[in-house]
């Protein structure tokens, strides 16, 4: 495993292959059944949404909602300027290639570094404002672009500070508990927007190999067409651990659960772990909205969650602590964090600063 480096684009043009070179080939897809329920939707105007939020996010640690006031021809023109990007010719994207320990800009999916094999897709990061990278792909014709994304960063944001809020109070804690809308105005928005073209062996490749999202939770819009989200529904009455597919629905966004949820409602949900499969036939996109604190935001779980005499489930630090935690361990994070020899480590330390 290695930790997070930028690493060199691909070597070809995935569009014209007629079949999936060795590097781009994965052996793991099968690992668990395949299951077919259905992850749930959730009308944010019906009378009960707390209570089905809070029921998807600890049953399944993700739901789709409709009736989010999002307005779908804003859906429509987030869709196409994506579309615009990635058809720009691989020598004008590489205009704004994400450097070395930059997180914006174009590449493959920043957690490729930690396999061997390629993933069968292209990746643009937009880190706060859109406009320096757009004026490198577009130097004359940036506008409409920024104006586009500047509009759903702002919607969502917004969408998203009220989602946190529900899922709080779906917990049973109350507004004084945390000003989400207050916590998550002072974090820059980040858009990863995904580009996964056909494969001719769809079976052979990943577009993004299994994982959890670090931020709060991620508000996913994906094309309508072939699907290509899967999540893992954890083992319950039902059956074993499976593979659920979650298939586009028009107007509708997925709600994933990251780790950060997990920490600050200490397990009481946990996050979703997902990836993106590729199909032969269409083209897919996908913009994941990650819904993160500022730098200085401490990620440790909420003390009205933490039973009398109970230690916390997770050690507390900063979000970049976490975060650079996260590079060297990537899916093994949380257990690490859950686990009794971190509680030791995390004693350890407590004593060390106490007794100094
Ligand atoms: C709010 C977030 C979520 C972060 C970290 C932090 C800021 C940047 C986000 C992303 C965006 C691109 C994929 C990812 C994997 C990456 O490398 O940077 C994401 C990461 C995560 O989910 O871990
Ligand atoms: O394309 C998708 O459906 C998933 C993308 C994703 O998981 C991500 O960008 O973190
Ligand atoms: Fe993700």
């Amino acid at each position: 495993m290695s930790t997070l480096t930028a690493r060199p684009l691909h070597q070809f043009e995935l569009n014209t292959l007629s079949h999936v070179p060795d590097v781009y080939a994965w052996s793991a897809l099968n690992d668990l059944p395949y299951g077919d329920d259905v992850v749930p939707v959730v009308d944010l105007e019906s009378p009960d949404a707390v209570g089905l939020i809070g029921r998807a996010c600890e049953e399944w640690g993700a739901f789709q909602i409709t009736g989010h006031g999002i307005p779908l021809h804003l859906l429509d023109r987030v869709e196409a300027q994506t579309r615009r990007l990635f058809s720009l010719p691989t020598a004008q994207k590489l205009k704004a290639a994400r450097g070395p320990g930059r997180l914006s800009g174009y590449g493959l999916a920043n957690t490729s570094s930690f396999y061997s094999n390629i993933f069968w897709s292209e990746g643009f990061t937009i880190v706060g404002s859109p406009h320096d990278d757009a004026r490198k792909l577009w130097p004359e014709d940036h506008e409409e672009h920024c104006c586009v994304m500047e509009e759903y960063n702002r919607l969502i944001k917004d969408l998203s500070g009220r989602l946190l809020r529900w899922m709080m109070l779906a917990m049973g804690l109350h507004d004084e508990d945390m000003d989400w809308a207050g916590l998550l105005s002072k974090a820059d928005p980040v858009l990863q927007l995904n580009y996964y073209p056909v494969c001719p062996e769809p079976d052979r490749a990943i577009g993004i190999a299994h994982h959890t999202d670090s931020s709060f939770i991620t508000i996913l819009y994906q094309s309508s067409g072939e699907s290509g989200l899967q999540l893992v529904h954890r083992e319950d009455a039902a059956g074993p651990a499976r593979w659920v597919t979650v298939p586009p629905r028009r107007g509708a966004l997925v709600v994933n659960v990251g780790d950060l949820c997990e920490i600050v409602f200490n397990g009481r949900i946990r996050s979703v772990m997902h990836r993106a499969i590729v199909n032969r036939t269409q083209t897919r996109i996908s913009v994941a909205f990650f819904c993160g604190p500022p730098p200085e935001f401490n990620v440790a779980p909420m003390e009205k969650l933490i039973g009398p005499n109970e230690r916390p489930a997770y050690p507390a630090m900063s979000w970049p602590e976490f975060l650079s935690l996260k590079r060297k361990l990537y899916n093994k994070t949380l257990e690490y964090l859950r686990s009794p020899e971190q509680e030791a480590e995390d004693h350890k330390n407590t004593s060390e600063t106490t007794n100094q």
